[in-house]
């Protein structure tokens, strides 16, 4: 097992945030964390990462490839986030630099976790622009973070998450932010980097649909507790609680008035 998530609990303020959530991550397999605002998945992918808000304390178990991830110094898991794990959050302009170029970006990321030369770096950060199916890949790495689309930043992100080939990726509602067909786009390109990598996922989302076009395997959340863990398929098929037909409920209902843009018509 790759990842394997056992008891983990968050407290903040000494409320428990998430409460006894175990899931694990099997080599190559794309696991979803789905459920309603506020019911602790991004504080379970924060958790797993070591980048918990201050203030906040986690118990249990995190363990990566056999190495407890609770309590490793600061400085080690600061080496696994990238190398070994990568990250991809909502909203991609926290994570970039608004006054360096994302093709100097890129490079840093490879130059950091590789050490490449500058030139090699530079090179590199072309070839992943590619990689992510960024237009004219040459010239869209002189540009400044500010001078490109939403769905583009979302790529430059996906982009330095991936330029050091990590074996785990974990994101946090990647296509939320983004518009319905950029957020198909995105997808799709998520999917097939995942598979051809041979990398294992955790997709966060709220959205039953989306999961169900990238995750195999679904974790449904309430209140930091697991629900229910099943197939997405079977989630999608036949929800065993209120909370995951809920869910069921909102995508469709998106996705009926995403079909049928005469809703918003004015007779
Ligand atoms: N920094 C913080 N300080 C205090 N409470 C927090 C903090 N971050 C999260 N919480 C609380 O912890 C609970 C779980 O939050 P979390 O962000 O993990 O939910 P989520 O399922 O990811 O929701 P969303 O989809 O809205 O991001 C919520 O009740 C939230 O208010």
């Amino acid at each position: 097992m790759s990842l394997s998530v056992e008891g983990l609990v968050v407290e903040i303020d000494g409320r428990r945030v998430v409460d006894g959530v175990s899931f694990e991550v099997a080599d190559g397999s794309r696991l979803g964390l789905i459920g309603e605002s506020g019911s602790g998945k991004s504080l379970t992918a924060l958790a797993i990462m070591g980048l918990l808000p201050d203030g906040a304390r986690a118990s249990g178990s995190i363990r990566w490839h056999g190495r407890e991830l609770l309590g490793m110094p600061e400085r080690e898991i600061a080496r696994l986030r990238g190398d070994e794990i990568g990250l991809v959050f909502q909203e991609p302009l926290t994570a970039l630099n608004p006054i360096r170029t994302v093709g100097r970006q890129i490079a840093e990321s490879v130059r950091i976790h590789e050490g490449l030369p500058r030139r090699a770096a530079w090179e590199r950060a072309i070839a992943e622009a590619d990689r992510v199916h960024l237009p004219e890949p040459e010239r869209i790495v002189r540009r400044y973070p500010h001078e490109l689309s939403g769905g583009q930043r979302q790529r430059v992100a996906i982009a330095m998450a991936l330029a050091c080939r990590p074996r785990l990726l974990i994101a946090d509602e990647p296509t939320t932010a983004l518009d319905v067909t950029i957020q198909a786009e995105i997808l799709t390109l998520l999917r097939a980097l995942v598979d051809d990598e041979r990398m294992s996922l955790i997709f966060i989302t709220h959205d039953l649909a989306v999961l169900g076009r990238i995750a195999a395997e679904g974790v449904v959340l309430a209140h930091g507790r697991v629900i229910e863990q099943a197939p997405v398929a079977e989630l999608l098929r036949s929800p065993r609680t209120d909370v995951t037909r809920g869910l069921l409920r909102d995508a469709a209902a998106t996705r009926w008035r995403r079909e049928d843009p005469g809703e918003e018509r004015i007779p």
